[in-house]
Formats: C-alpha cells, structure tokens, sequence
C-alpha cells in the first residue's frame, strides 16, 4: 500500500459529523487510529445542515498566488487546514510544502510538473483559480489519480473588455501620450491615429473569449473576422474565414485567443507577421507561447506593424516587484521594452474584482464538492461522476471512490467485492484511460470497511481508493 493510499483511507476512516458552522462540530483527533473512530451519525437536528463525511479539519490545503478571499472563506468554512500564500513557490520550496496537502490552488505561474507531484503524496485535486491549466502536468495528475480542477469562464468578459480597451489605445496611441505627458512633454499630434469604426478585427481562437469580444466589437462598429479549427457559428455579423492567412490578409487588428498547445506555439511568427496588411496591431492574452516576440519586434520595427499589446509572455515573473521583468527572464525584455506603442500589462486580462471573486467561489466549491464527497463534475482530467448525496441516516452506509486505469474485467472484480454488500446506488464512467466508479453501499459493518478496502486495494487496475462514511 502507498503512502497515498495510506493517507486516504486513514482519512477516510477519520469521518466525523462535522458540521459547518455549530459550536457543537465533533471532530475527530488526528492522532486517533481508524480503529477507533466508529462512524458518528447526524443527530435529528442537525439533518438539514451540511455534512462532512470525514474529519474536515485534518484536510490541508495550500493556496498559492493569491487566490481571492471567496475562497479562502469556503475551505475554512469546511474547517480545513488553509496556508495562504500571495506568491507562487520556486520548484525545491513548493516540493517540500506540497508533499502533506490534500490540495492545492494555483493560478496561471506555478508550474504543478511530474517532478513536484510525484512528492505529492496525499494530493487529491488541483484547483486551478483561472482558466488555463497547461500550467499542471495533467497525464501526469490522472495516472495519480489527481483530479484538476478550473473556472472556464469566470474572467472571459474581463479579458474581452480589457482587449477593447487595448484596441482603442493602440489605434490612437494613448500609451505614448500618456507616458510622454507624465514626463512633462505635450505631444497634440493626429498623425496615424484612427477610429476603429469600420475597421476589421481578427479574432484567432473563436471560444469563450473570442465570442464575447466579436459581440463588444460589433457594437463599436468593428467588422469581426474569426479563425477557429471548429467550425462554430459567428454572432452577430461576424464571419469565419476558412484560414489563418485569410484572416491575416484582411484583419487591420489582430487578436488571439486560443490555448496553449503544440499547435498554436509561435502561431503568429515572421510568416504570419508578414501575411498581415501594412500598419496592422498584433494583441495577445492568451498565452506567451502562441506569439513569436523576437519575429514581432522585427516586424514593429520594420513598420509592418503599428502597435502592439502583450499581457503574456513566454516566461513570467512568479511574484510582483521591480525590475522582475528583465533580460534574465526573457532575452528580448530590454528592446521590448523600449519600443513605442507597444501595451505591456503583467498578465491582467483575468485580473478584476468580479473575476477573481467569482473564480475564488466556483473553483472552492468544485474541490469541497470533490473533497467531501468525490462529486468530479467539471474536472479538466477525469470523467464527470456524482451521485445523490449519501444518506448518513442510514446506518453503516459507506461511499466508495474507485479511480482504475479504464481495462476491462474492472467493474466485474470490483462488484464482486462490492456486491457483499446492499449496492444503494453506483455510477462510473471513463475518459482517455481513467475510469471513476462512485458507489453507495449499506449494511457494512465497521469491521467490513477495512476488508472492502483490502480488497479494492488489491485490484490490479487501482489507481487510488477513497472511502467516505
Ligand atoms: N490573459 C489572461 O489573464 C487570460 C484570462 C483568461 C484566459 N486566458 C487564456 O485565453 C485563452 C483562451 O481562453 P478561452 O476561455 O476563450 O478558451 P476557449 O477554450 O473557450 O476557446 C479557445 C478557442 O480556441 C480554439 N482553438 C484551439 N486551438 C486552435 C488553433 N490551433 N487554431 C485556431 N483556433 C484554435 C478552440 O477551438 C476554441 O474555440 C486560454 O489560453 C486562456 O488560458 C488568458
Ligand atoms: O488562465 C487564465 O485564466 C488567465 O491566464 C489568468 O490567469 P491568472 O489567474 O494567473 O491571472
């Protein structure tokens, strides 16, 4: 038996009634052996109230990059254990705080690699408190037995508003007045500003993003041209073209949208720069991966195109401060730096109150749901899987959580062992090779548990067991 499993049945042997909230919570010690916590049942009045099903108080939970005080106030709520920090952790610290939690939240700068998550011994879930999650080694959290989740769309309306904002101040040079002003220089000039009234924006990457910035943009008077590998249907009068190369050719802004992958590293490079009409404007939120920066000052400063807003970049500071964003970081910083009407903002598309309260609740809510009761709706990396709320009324009723690399035979062997028992209710489904089962089963004795998770753990197939009650 590995550490991990260890760890989670020990906690899943710990349950107690604890409850949310009443000063007469019962928790049990961490210092207690399975043996000695028989399964504490509700009492009358407290049915209605939310139930835990194990010691909610020996959870700990990490939260890095300071994720929004929303959910900060629902772990603690749970009475988890919650170490807050408002930075990400260099590769050797985060190791050492990262080997005892059962979860972490991050958001896009802490890299969750193969070589961190294999001293993750208890991790259980991964909140991502952002959209993106190519920051999180996924094939490696599923063959952990990891569940990852995220917000998929909590920040897009921030995003879209910010790059409307972009669109209008590159067009009429706003940055380099403002700058040039706040040095005390009077710079009334007219020359290459523009409406951006009838002109066409680009949008690469059609998606949740993509779609609220067309419906903003149109409503300024924008054309919208978009480019998706999926065909999805425009709103409003906008169009999508059938290439990336029709959308450069035709687009007087262009902006991406569209995740990181191997397909879109360096998808706008000195090709696509140079397939773009004269004086165009180039805006990424997206990723740092998906622009070609050396490619995009050289096409800056051969005037092909007129301006520029980044809010990423390939690699990225992990904490505030001066001067963190320097040649150290990114070889081109300094002649990045120096160039005119090119917006650099420090990865802030997602950075609004609105957003990150939002996030904070939907991202704390998924991982307490997953937590306390294995319920994997809306992770990134498993199959979705819940089941009614376990009825704690009933006596000797035990949650089982079965996560198996998806081969056949499985669902036999396991209901066999299952099956000694009343099945209540039972649910399982698969996805890219991990297969979650979630069953109910009453009439299990005290004693049984330990026999009915021997047994699991014996299963070739297991990837990790969990069992509330
Ligand atoms: N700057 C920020 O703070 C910030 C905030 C939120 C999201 N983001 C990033 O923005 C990106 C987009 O977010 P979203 O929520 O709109 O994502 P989404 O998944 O809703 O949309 C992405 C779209 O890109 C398309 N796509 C994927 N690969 C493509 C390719 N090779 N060519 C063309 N289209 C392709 C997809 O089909 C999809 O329609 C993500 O990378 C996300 O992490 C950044
Ligand atoms: O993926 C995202 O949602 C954005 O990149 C925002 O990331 P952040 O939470 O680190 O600002």
């Amino acid at each position: 038996m590995s550490s991990h499993d260890i760890n989670n049945l020990q906690h899943s042997f710990r349950r107690a009634v604890n409850l949310s909230g009443s000063p007469g919570a019962v928790s049990t010690s961490p210092t207690q052996s399975f043996m000695d916590t028989l399964p504490r049942r509700m009492s009358a009045s407290n049915k209605a109230k939310a139930l835990k099903p194990f010691s909610t108080g020996d959870m700990k939970i990490l939260l890095l990059e300071n994720v929004n005080a929303t959910a900060v106030d629902i772990f603690r709520e749970q009475g988890y254990q919650v170490e807050f920090l408002k930075s990400s952790l260099p590769e050797e610290e985060l190791i050492e705080k990262i080997k005892d939690v059962h979860a972490v939240g991050i958001r896009s700068k802490t890299r969750l690699t193969a070589n961190i998550l294999k001293h993750a011994k208890n991790l259980v879930c991964i909140g991502c408190f952002c959209i993106g999650t190519n920051q999180v080694d996924l094939t490696y959290a599923t063959n952990a037995g990891i569940a990852v989740f995220n917000s998929p769309f909590s920040n897009s309306r921030s995003v879209a508003e910010l790059i409307i904002g972009e669109i209008i101040t590159l067009a009429r040079q706003v940055g380099d007045r403002s700058i040039e002003l706040h040095t005390g220089t009077w710079n009334k000039v007219s020359n290459k500003c523009w409406e951006v009234r009838g002109k066409t924006l680009g949008i690469i990457g059609y998606g949740h993003i993509g779609s609220q910035l067309s419906v903003l943009a149109e409503a300024m008077g924008l054309h919208v041209l978009y480019y998706d590998t999926v065909t999805i249907m425009g709103l409003g009068t906008a169009r999508q073209v059938p290439t990336l190369d029709e959308l450069l050719n035709n687009s007087d802004f262009i902006t991406c949208h569209v995740p990181a992958t191997p397909e879109t590293k360096n998808m706008l490079s000195a090709p696509q720069f140079a397939a773009m009409k004269e004086g165009a404007y180039v805006l990424n939120a997206s990723r740092g991966t998906v622009v070609d920066i050396p490619a995009l000052i050289q096409a800056f400063k051969a005037g092909k195109i007129a301006g520029a807003a980044l809010d990423v970049y390939p690699s990225e500071p992990g904490k505030n401060g001066a001067g963190v964003f320097n040649n150290d970081l990114n070889p081109w910083a300094s002649e990045l730096t120096s160039l005119p009407n090119i917006i650099l903002t420090p990865h802030i598309g997602g950075s609004t109150e609105e957003a990150q309260s939002a996030i904070g609740v939907e991202v704390a809510t998924s991982l307490t749901k997953y937590i306390n009761e294995g319920t994997s709706v809306g992770s990134v990396n498993f199959p979705e899987v819940s089941l009614r709320s376990l009825d704690y009324d009933e006596e000797n009723t035990v949650r089982v959580l079965y996560i198996h690399h998806n081969v056949p035979g499985v669902l036999k062997t396991v209901n066999n062992v299952l099956s000694n028992h009343n099945i209540e209710k039972q649910f399982s489904d698969s996805k890219d090779g991990v297969a979650y089962l979630m069953a109910d089963i009453c009439d299990v004795n005290q004693s049984d548990i330990k026999d009915v998770y021997d047994q699991l753990n014996q299963t070739d197939a297991k990837i990790s067991i969990r069992l509330l009650y």
